[in-house]
């Protein structure tokens, strides 16, 4: 087995016996995408590497420009996630997008992205930014007009929290002061990246073939069954009383009646930000069809929280910390909040096209996603014999069934593409024709990027403009700086926290 990719002429990373890169998650002390991503930067000559967990061969791509063609122009090669989810033992999440495969996805995914157009997110809007402004006037009743220390991963996931549970099920909630409510209490054991969930998260996409061997699950019973439940009786709710309210639970049982239509002229045009340049429109080519029962719309909403919840926070957590440890950075962004702001009628509110407009913020937002990217390795599986040209001129077949990881995050720190890559400094986005738009992908790329991007683009930079339209961020003696990462965490998360000292402005 270990001769494998000697064979093939590709380099790669030495196993060991029989554990093949799975012992180094345990035994160093790494981050497990640095782990991950380690023949990245030992062979730095070659589009592709080879690695081995346990004792079966996968592949890491090195070069975004292949990443790009495989997302793209040969999708076809390469239509899946590696995680295969079992129905039985994960009902929903094995439901959700990001864990669904063929035939299924297929019709899945041009199923749900109409409910993610620019004008269903401008609809959205106001739940949103209503969920937004009243948990910031909370927060100053709590800080009574004097300086505040908070730790931001706890204040932003209540925030993604309360505006997920409003825009994804129809509930208000309100963490901030109902410190324990159900949804907060579900969600955060559904989206748990530590302890046993985050290994078994892990496990789920490094080693799958173990994970499926085992019919291990990731979710616990009783989160499913509480989904489960709030979604059928948001349902039957809005059928018995005919009330439409614009989310996403609207949205999805607009596509059980097959009348979910995508507006594409109108959005075609719209540019929300520097990170989301590419079309993605996937062809249905089989005869699958999509049910939308009770249990799928709750699936579609729970990936929703899932996928969103927790990258989300982690943009704005990392933005946060590096615009109070560049205080000139967060005057930048204030004095353009604040000159918007005398646009508004209540100088407090935002609009949905207002946020568009805002340009540093948007730099700001692009250049965090790039030096703190929250979604750092994602991969697919080859389900057609693949063959390409390796920088040495060899040509490569990638075989059907085998794994292949791509490092986003190791694209967005490489100094080929990005000089001085850990230093933070969004300039670097004030002319978006000069970024390298194959090697930056915070949201993966092609038909199976991510199809939230809009969503938590609208979200973080609606959180940032409340937060710094409100306060002004400074680190507490309590933050370490410079950062720690937290290597035992499956996602990206500070070792301490991100702990910050919010002074109360004169709105
Ligand atoms: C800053 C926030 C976010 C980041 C950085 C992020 C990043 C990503 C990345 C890198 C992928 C994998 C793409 C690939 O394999 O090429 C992905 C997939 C996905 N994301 Fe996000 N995401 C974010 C927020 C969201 C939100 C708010 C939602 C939902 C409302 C969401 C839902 C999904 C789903 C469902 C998929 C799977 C798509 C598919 O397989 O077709 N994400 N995301």
């Amino acid at each position: 087995t270990f001769d494998y990719f000697q064979k093939r002429n590709v380099p790669f990373v030495k196993p060991f016996p029989f554990f093949g890169q799975v012992l180094s998650f345990f035994t160093q002390k790494k981050h497990v995408i640095d782990v991950a991503s380690e023949g990245y930067h030992m062979f730095p000559n070659t589009r592709i590497s080879g690695v081995f967990t346990l004792r079966t061969p996968g592949y890491l791509v090195h070069d975004p420009v292949l990443y790009k063609q495989m997302a793209i122009k040969d999708f076809d090669h390469f239509t899946d996630h590696v995680t295969q989810l079992s129905l039985e033992a994960d009902p929903i999440l094995a439901r959700s997008l990001f864990f669904t495969n063929g035939a299924r996805w297929r019709h899945h995914r041009p199923g749900l992205s109409p409910a993610f157009t620019g004008s269903k997110m401008r609809n959205m809007f106001g739940l949103l930014s209503k969920s937004v402004g009243e948990a910031m006037q909370r927060l100053r009743v709590m800080s009574q007009e004097k300086p505040i220390t908070m730790e931001l991963r706890d204040l932003y996931s209540r925030l993604g929290n309360d505006v997920m549970t409003s825009i994804s099920f129809g509930v208000e909630v309100d963490s901030l002061t109902d410190r324990e409510n159900e949804f907060f209490l579900k969600g955060k054991r559904l989206a748990k990246l530590d302890g046993l969930p985050g290994l078994k998260f892990l496990i789920s996409t490094i080693i799958p073939g173990v994970f499926q061997f085992f019919k291990m699950d990731i979710v616990y019973e009783d989160v499913n069954e509480f989904y489960l439940e709030a979604v059928s009786r948001s349902i039957r709710l809005r059928e018995d009383n005919n009330i439409t309210r614009p989310d996403f639970i609207h949205l999805l049982l607009q596509a059980r009646k097959n009348t979910l239509k995508s507006e594409k002229i109108e959005d075609d045009s719209e540019n929300v930000g520097i990170s989301t340049t590419e079309p993605n429109t996937v062809q249905i080519t089989n005869g699958y069809k999509m049910e939308w029962e009770d249990v799928d719309i709750t699936g579609a909403a729970v990936s929703f929280f899932f996928g969103g919840i927790e990258t989300t926070t982690t943009l704005l957590c990392f933005a946060c910390y590096e615009l109070a440890v560049n205080p000139s950075i967060q005057a930048r962004l204030r004095a353009e909040i604040d000159a918007a702001r005398d646009e508004l009628e209540d100088g407090i509110t935002p609009s949905y096209e207002l946020l568009q407009k805002l340009k540093y913020m948007d730099m700001v937002v692009s250049e965090t996603l790039r030096r703190w990217t929250p979604f750092g390795l994602t991969n697919r599986k080859c389900t057609k014999d693949y063959t390409f040209t390796n920088t040495d001129g060899t040509r490569v077949t990638i075989e059907k069934g085998m794994n292949i990881s791509i490092p986003l995050q190791a694209f967005h720190l490489d100094e080929k593409y990005f000089p001085d890559p850990l230093r933070f400094d969004p300039e670097r986005f004030a002319d978006p024709a000069s970024i390298n738009q194959d090697a930056y992908v915070p949201f993966g790329s092609g038909l199976r990027n991510c199809i939230g991007l809009r969503l938590a683009l609208m979200q973080a930079k609606c959180i940032l403009f409340y937060i710094f339209s409100n306060f002004v961020l400074e680190p507490s003696p309590k933050q370490t700086i410079p950062l720690e990462i937290d290597e035992s965490y499956a996602g990206l998360n500070a070792k301490h926290g991100f702990w910050m000292v919010l002074t109360p402005r004169m709105l």
